[in-house]
């Protein structure tokens, strides 16, 4: 869908910021670059809807040189998103995200009420049309500015750091989004950070830059974190390659086991040397009583130790094991897709399946 052949960008001041960069973007998938600063993402990114033009090489979007269209019909086959959104402050959110149906010549009202489903595509309630960027949060700005993006229903979109400047849960939020949205539209997505977490949690391929503008790796996330090309690569990734690996194998084939379970409200009788869970009416976990906890007449959530993190059955074995790291029972807690209670697996059963090689 998006081909570099060979793109080099030499600026004038001799800086090579893309060094014969060969590499296929894949239709209908999001594609991350990935690599400190200064390795030319933002370069090879922008050459794409000519903000920058190549020094030599070809780069094909749809089969097309991108040279052949006037740059602003190539522009409005492809929506851009940049870090803390870029919005026009002068214009409401309607407004901004009409703004190249517009251009395209739509009738306003057509181009506003696109706008409008836009903003709840996005997940933000149509009322806040009329506000003006603003009086936005940080991440709500961005979801205005995916909006923007898609306005014209481009097949193709760019996204340069788009998340950077918001926290890390409203981050993560975000992420969610991009990943749900990309379920329904399926465009192709280009995608650039400088954050390995983030390029493996959203890329379904992952293009590792180096300095100099050079391609260190081009491949699947599970791949580069269980194979890296190289030492530069390895070390990119992080000591910790391993264990973000296990985000990639699916925990299915894990075997559960059972702890004694508690109903929040009803009558306890004291716990003997074992932890025993506690389940709220929809048997959903709540806590744990440690061992020695006195009787009590109806069981309250203040009584109990603040459980580890729930594992849902059958996601990544990072998850599991996780649970079961995080769990002060030492077991880790997997639910149904409702939340309610299945089983409990302990560290060394995550690693048992690990060592096996595969969960399935
Ligand atoms: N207009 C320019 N003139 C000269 N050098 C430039 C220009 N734009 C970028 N560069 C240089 O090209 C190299 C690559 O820059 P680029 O912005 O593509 O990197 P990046 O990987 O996106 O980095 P960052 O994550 O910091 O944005 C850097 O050394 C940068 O200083």
């Amino acid at each position: 869908m998006i081909e570099f052949q060979a793109v080099t960008k030499r600026f004038p001041d001799g800086t090579t910021a893309v060094d014969e960069l060969s590499l296929s973007v894949e239709e209908g998938t999001i594609t991350v670059f990935v690599g400190p600063s200064g390795c030319g993402k933002t370069t090879s990114l922008r050459m794409v809807n000519r903000m920058v033009e190549p020094s030599s090489g070809t780069i094909l979007v749809g089969g097309e040189d991108i040279r052949t269209p006037h740059p602003a019909v190539l522009r409005r086959g492809i929506g851009y998103v940049i870090q803390q959104a870029g919005l026009f402050p002068h214009r409401n959110l309607l407004d901004n995200i009409a703004t190249v149906p517009l251009l395209s010549g739509w009738t306003r009202a057509k181009a506003r009420a696109r706008a409008g489903e836009l903003l709840e595509l996005v997940g933000l309630p149509a009322e806040l049309g009329k506000r003006y960027p603003a009086q936005l949060s940080g991440g709500q700005q961005q979801r205005v500015g995916v909006a923007r993006a898609l306005a014209a229903d481009p097949p193709v979109l760019l996204m340069d750091e788009p998340f950077s400047a918001v926290d890390p849960v409203v981050r993560e939020g975000l992420q969610d989004e991009l990943l749900r949205l990309q379920d329904e539209l399926d465009k192709t997505v280009v995608f650039v950070t400088h954050d390995i977490d983030e390029a493996v949690r959203i890329g379904e391929k992952v293009a590792v830059f180096r300095t100099g503008g050079l391609l260190a790796q081009y491949g699947s996330p599970a791949d580069v974190l269980r194979d890296p090309a190289d030492d530069f690569v390895a070390n990119f990734v992080g000591k910790d390659r391993g264990y973000r690996g296990l985000s990639f194998l699916d925990s299915t084939g894990l075997t559960l086991s059972q702890v004694p379970t508690v109903t929040i409200g009803a009558p306890v009788e004291a716990t003997g040397s074992e932890w025993v869970l506690a389940l709220n009416e929809q048997r959903q976990p709540r806590g744990w009583r440690s061992p020695g906890s006195a009787p009590s007449a109806a069981l309250r959530e203040g009584d109990l130790h603040a459980g580890g993190s729930l594992h849902g059955h059958g996601s990544s074995l990072r998850g599991a094991l996780d649970a079961a790291l995080s769990s002060p029972a030492g077991q880790g807690v997997v639910v149904d897709d409702t939340g309610a209670y299945l089983g409990v697996v302990s560290a060394e059963t995550v690693l048992e399946v690990i060592n096996r090689g595969s969960a399935g």
